[in-house]
């Protein structure tokens, strides 16, 4: 029998080993961290990520042929494929503080893995890495090894949260880079296999190790291009008169762009798409390549930009102060169907509206009070590193500004003004004319994501902004600026 172990236990490593241990039956999966709140919360109903279907994935195999555990070493002892999927955050000290990716995770756990190894094995760089981050791995392994033999492969993860389970069970691509040697070809061999049990042969990519560790940044740095590409033409619709939505509708219909990811709203969040950049830039600049490094820095540039002028524009907008003035902020995680709250934009945009002394409460279906305090605390990038890391204490001036409540129509009441921060279905359907009876006036929506019917609204009597749609009277004649 085959043994996977998997070092990591977060958003990427349960839901993808899960959905290995439930495609392949015949192989053992084993799922360790060091953070054993996190391990207890695998092994039990309550689940430490909410991820649409995965409850019922690990239901399947949990206790079968999958294991969550805090018992690192005796796993990686015995295991033959090892994933490593810890985080790779942001750096925030010393060289490349800010851009380069701190690896310092990724290290200790093959500095492990060199340890305890009685066997070969192979080791499968699945956590995000800059490119050549293969070539410093296979050093320290071998630098240890006893004549043990490790291939190390590249095989990065595309999934999306929200439609993990989804994009695990049926993937565009699954991508395999490995060593150009016969005993890399055999290790890329025996992980395809693992994933040829569901993925049809031809969606199976396989390179080497420095294009799949550089595709995974490169996909990245064009997705999130497209958003601050459309964000950028937001702007420039709410200028001229132009709505984005149409806009992006006729530019999509080319079939050489194509309709997906076209959606303008408040600024791309998660976990990866900003570190990504900054890794790829740091990455460019290392290699001599200023301009190119400028030129995926504006991505950023715009995406920050895209939420400065959303807070502009609530101020603006409710006569330049909202100072002392219940502001009601609907959705925090940053997308929708996920909990997460890593670089969700609704953080910038509540620490602009605090910063302007504003009364905040929030709501939003999965993510806890606790969660958002610590949320508004935390300084950049602390966010990205094993949670018995992390601070733990929400400042006592953030928490007398901001509540946390259990509905949309306790957060909107009283208030002033109105943020939608994610694309929640259920803010598609509430009932805003009850809404809009229990608001101070005059009323402001501020739709940081395009889910609200605007005409609808303006007839209930709101001032209404949309991201990139035609501005009304009231907001052509509070001009904000980023
Ligand atoms: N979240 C995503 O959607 C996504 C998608 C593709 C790739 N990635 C990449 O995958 C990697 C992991 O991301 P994530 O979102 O799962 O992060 P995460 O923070 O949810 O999980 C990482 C886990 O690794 C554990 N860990 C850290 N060091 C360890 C060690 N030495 N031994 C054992 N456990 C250790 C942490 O405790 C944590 O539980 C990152 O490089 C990320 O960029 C993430
Ligand atoms: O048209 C769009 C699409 C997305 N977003 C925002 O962009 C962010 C990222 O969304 P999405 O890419 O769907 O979620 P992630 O889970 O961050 O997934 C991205 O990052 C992962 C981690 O690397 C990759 O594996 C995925 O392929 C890549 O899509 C979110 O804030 C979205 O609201 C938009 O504003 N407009």
């Amino acid at each position: 029998m085959v043994k996977i172990c998997c070092i990591g236990a977060g958003y990427v490593g349960g839901p993808t080993m899960a959905v290995i241990a439930l495609k392949c039956p015949s192989v053992q999966v084993a799922v360790v961290d060091i953070a054993q709140k996190r391990i207890e919360a695998w092994n039990s109903d309550k689940l430490p990520i909410y991820e649409p279907g995965l409850d019922d994935v690990v239901k399947q195999c949990r206790g079968r042929n999958l294991f969550f555990s805090t018992e690192v070493e005796k796993h990686v002892g015995e295991a033959d494929i090892v994933f490593v999927s810890v985080n790779t955050p942001t750096k925030t000290t010393g060289l490349g503080a800010g851009k380069a990716a701190d690896l310092t995770y990724w290290e200790s756990a093959a500095r492990m893995i060199a340890d305890v190894s009685k066997s070969s094995k192979i080791v499968v760089e699945k956590s995000t890495v800059p490119v050549k981050t293969a070539e410093a791995i296979e050093k320290i392994l071998t630098h240890n090894s006893k004549g043990i033999k490790f291939q190390i492969l590249s095989n990065p993860e595309f999934l999306a949260e929200g439609t993990a389970i989804q994009d695990l069970f049926n993937p565009d691509r699954v991508l395999i880079g490995g060593r150009e040697t016969p005993e890399g070809q055999k290790a890329i061999k025996a992980l395809k296999d693992v994933y040829a049990q569901w993925v049809p042969e031809d969606r199976i990519l396989t390179t080497n190790l420095w294009s799949a560790e550089l595709s995974k940044l490169a996909a990245n740095a064009f997705l999130a291009q497209r958003i601050s590409s459309v964000n950028a033409m937001s702007a420039l619709c709410e200028a001229t008169g132009a709505n984005v939505i149409e806009v992006s509708y006729a530019v999509g219909k080319d079939t050489r762009i194509g309709p997906k990811f076209l959606n303008a709203s408040v600024g791309f969040g998660g976990s990866c798409f900003q570190k990504d950049i900054l890794n790829l830039v740091y990455i460019c600049e290392c290699n001599g390549l200023p301009e190119v490094a400028e030129y995926w820095k504006q991505v950023i540039k715009i995406n920050d930009y895209q939420k400065n002028r959303f807070v502009n524009r609530v101020v603006a907008s409710m006569f330049n102060t909202v100072a002392k003035k219940k502001i009601a902020i609907l959705g925090f995680a940053f997308k929708k169907d996920t909990g997460d709250t890593r670089e969700t934009p609704a953080i910038d945009v509540c620490k602009g509206l605090l910063g302007d002394k504003a009364e905040l409460s929030i709501y939003d279906p999965q993510v806890t009070e606790d969660q958002i305090h610590k949320d508004l605390t935390l300084s950049k990038f602390d966010w990205d590193h094993p949670l018995h890391l992390q601070p733990m204490s929400a400042s006592s001036s953030t928490e007398k500004q901001v509540t946390v409540v259990g509905d949309a129509y306790e957060a909107a009441k009283g208030a002033h003004g109105l943020c939608i921060m994610t694309e929640w279905d259920e803010f598609k359907t509430l009932d805003y004319k009850k809404i809009f009876d229990n608001m101070q006036k005059p009323a402001f929506i501020f739709d940081g994501r395009n889910v609200v019917n605007v005409d609808q609204l303006r007839e209930i009597g709101f001032i209404v902004f949309s991201i990139g749609k035609p501005l009304d009277a009231w907001l052509k004649d509070m001009p904000a600026v980023a």
